[in-house]
């Protein structure tokens, strides 16, 4: 091919830069040299998209990119009609996808779900490229009964409104999926269209392949990054201003640590397995101040955070940790701590939302880093999980009778959103969960919970100073 045939853009770049790879002259370089438009396109050709469906992702991909033994032509998901049209758009621009691209995303949900009809069904997705961690994007199928030009329209002026160059429009008919790759200048050029095949889930949710691709925080300088990215949120300014006064700029957790003389117990949980209930009696019981997540100072901006993109929202969750974390050590030098919620929780509702559809089978397997607690948060002594049977989970938020939030309906209602959050929380590690089977009455939960977990299974990773301060965490108990 002649240089001539690449675009005026990419000749000038190329002919100026030396090889990123080899840093060869480009004339020299045989890896440079028309490397990156062709890149482009071979990528393009590379990319796995995926539909959420209730019983997880559909991965799909040309044709020509399988080899004819894995070829498994269309597996068309049972919920979907014999024949469908469906749109997939997205609003990520930059190369690497940042806090403006997943707001974007999200604002790009609200138009579609403003201007969607009955007759449409919307669907959440993703796109990736298979051995690229970086290259996950999130997108959206629109779901027609039938071919259909107004539908067409929307989605490219959805396509042009959020900067895309392209759009594709897959037609499900006869158990085929065909592909049609329309770039949205000059009015729409449709591409030639391709037949796309099933191809087998990758072994990790293509989610969870780069940090920068989840809401998993393992770092507070990420969070604090984040939410710099996005001052015109409401709340940013101020939330950033409190943690930047709350948490030195440049703390030592392993000091934290060594000041918690006395131990600091966590209770996690679903909403209404009784953990207020308990951290109330053991805080009596141990004289203990009960810490609760988001701390008071930021806990009013909790409503506000709550309606952000999850990014945004457990960035916001994430601070309230580390600003906790420093009254904690402070707390814990001359008394024990009790906390509500913690790193935990914010970590397992964070991972059971970007796994988007599916049951405990969609997770990142056991070990995978995500599960693992950040190098700079203080660690508690000994951290639960209260487990309750379903029927009295539901019988104990009908008792407290306060208004459902967004995210307890939803729980209640997904079997499968609650099955991901659970197996999470018990992915958990360093430290990791004790369970403690939380449906007794209250009385029994208190005595088993302080009595039996806490004596018999302290985690493994408690250090000795802490071990001792779990035996005098016990001490008053076990002489009651
Ligand atoms: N062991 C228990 N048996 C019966 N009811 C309980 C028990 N523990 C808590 N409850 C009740 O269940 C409801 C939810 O408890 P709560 O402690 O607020 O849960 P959480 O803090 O986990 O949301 C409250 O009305 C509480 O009185
Ligand atoms: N440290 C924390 C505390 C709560 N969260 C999140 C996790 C869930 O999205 C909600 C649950 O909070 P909610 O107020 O419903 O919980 P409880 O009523 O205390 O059981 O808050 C968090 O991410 N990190």
């Amino acid at each position: 091919m002649s240089v001539g045939a690449f675009p005026s853009r990419f000749v000038r770049y190329s002919l100026r830069k030396p090889c990123n790879i080899c840093y060869k002259p480009p004339q020299t370089c045989r890896r440079r040299f028309g490397s990156k438009f062709k890149m482009a396109e071979d990528q393009d050709k590379k990319l796995v998209h995926a539909i959420e469906t209730e019983s997880g992702p559909i991965y799909f991909s040309r044709a020509t990119q399988i080899s004819q033994k894995d070829a498994a032509s269309f597996s068309t998901p049972k919920e979907f009609p014999d024949f469908a049209v469906f749109y997939s758009v997205s609003a990520y621009r930059s190369k690497n996808p940042r806090v403006n691209d997943i707001r974007a995303n999200s604002r790009l949900l609200g138009d579609i779900g403003n201007n969607l009809g009955p007759e449409h069904a919307l669907l959440h997705g993703f796109s990736f490229i298979p051995e690229q961690p970086d290259t996950f994007r999130k997108q959206f199928f629109i779901l027609s009964p039938t071919v259909n030009e107004p539908l067409n329209r929307f989605v490219r002026e959805m396509a042009v409104k959020f900067g895309q160059p392209e759009y594709f429009e897959h037609v499900l008919t006869e158990g085929k999926l065909l592909q049609t790759r329309v770039e949205v200048s000059d009015g729409g050029t449709r591409h030639e269209e391709e037949e796309m095949m099933t191809v087998e889930p990758p072994p990790c949710h293509p989610a969870f392949l780069h940090p920068d691709n989840n809401a998993v925080f393992h770092s507070y300088n990420r969070a604090m990054n984040i939410l710099r990215e996005c001052p015109d949120v409401e709340g940013v300014s101020e939330l950033l201003s409190v943690a930047s006064a709350l948490v030195p700029g440049t703390f030592n957790v392993a000091s934290l640590q060594e000041k918690c003389e006395h131990p600091v117990i966590v209770l996690e949980g679903l909403d209404a397995t009784g953990k207020t209930t308990l951290t109330e009696r053991l805080g009596k019981m141990l004289s203990a101040p009960v810490l609760q997540s988001p701390p008071p100072p930021i806990r009013h901006l909790r409503e506000v955070f709550d309606s952000q993109p999850e990014l945004i929202r457990r960035a916001y969750y994430t601070l309230g940790n580390y600003i906790l974390a420093m009254q904690v050590a402070a707390e814990a030098q001359t008394r024990p701590v009790v906390i509500d919620r913690f790193w935990h929780s914010t970590t397992a509702y964070s991972i059971a939302t970007e796994v988007g559809c599916g049951d405990e089978s969609q997770l990142p397997p056991r070990g995978h880093h995500v599960y693992t607690w950040p190098s700079d948060l203080l660690k508690p002594h000994l951290a639960m999980l209260l487990m309750v049977n379903e029927a009295s989970r539901g019988a104990r938020l009908e008792g407290r009778g306060m208004g459902k939030t967004k995210e307890e309906i939803r729980l209640e209602k997904s079997v499968l959103f609650r099955k991901r959050l659970v197996e999470a929380y018990l992915r958990l590690e360093n430290p990791s969960l004790q369970v403690v089977n939380a449906s007794g009455s209250k009385e029994e939960v208190f005595a088993s919970t302080v009595q039996e977990k806490a004596v018999s299974k302290a985690p493994a990773t408690v250090t000795a100073n802490a071990n001792a301060s779990i035996d005098r965490f016990l001490a008053p108990c076990n002489s009651r």
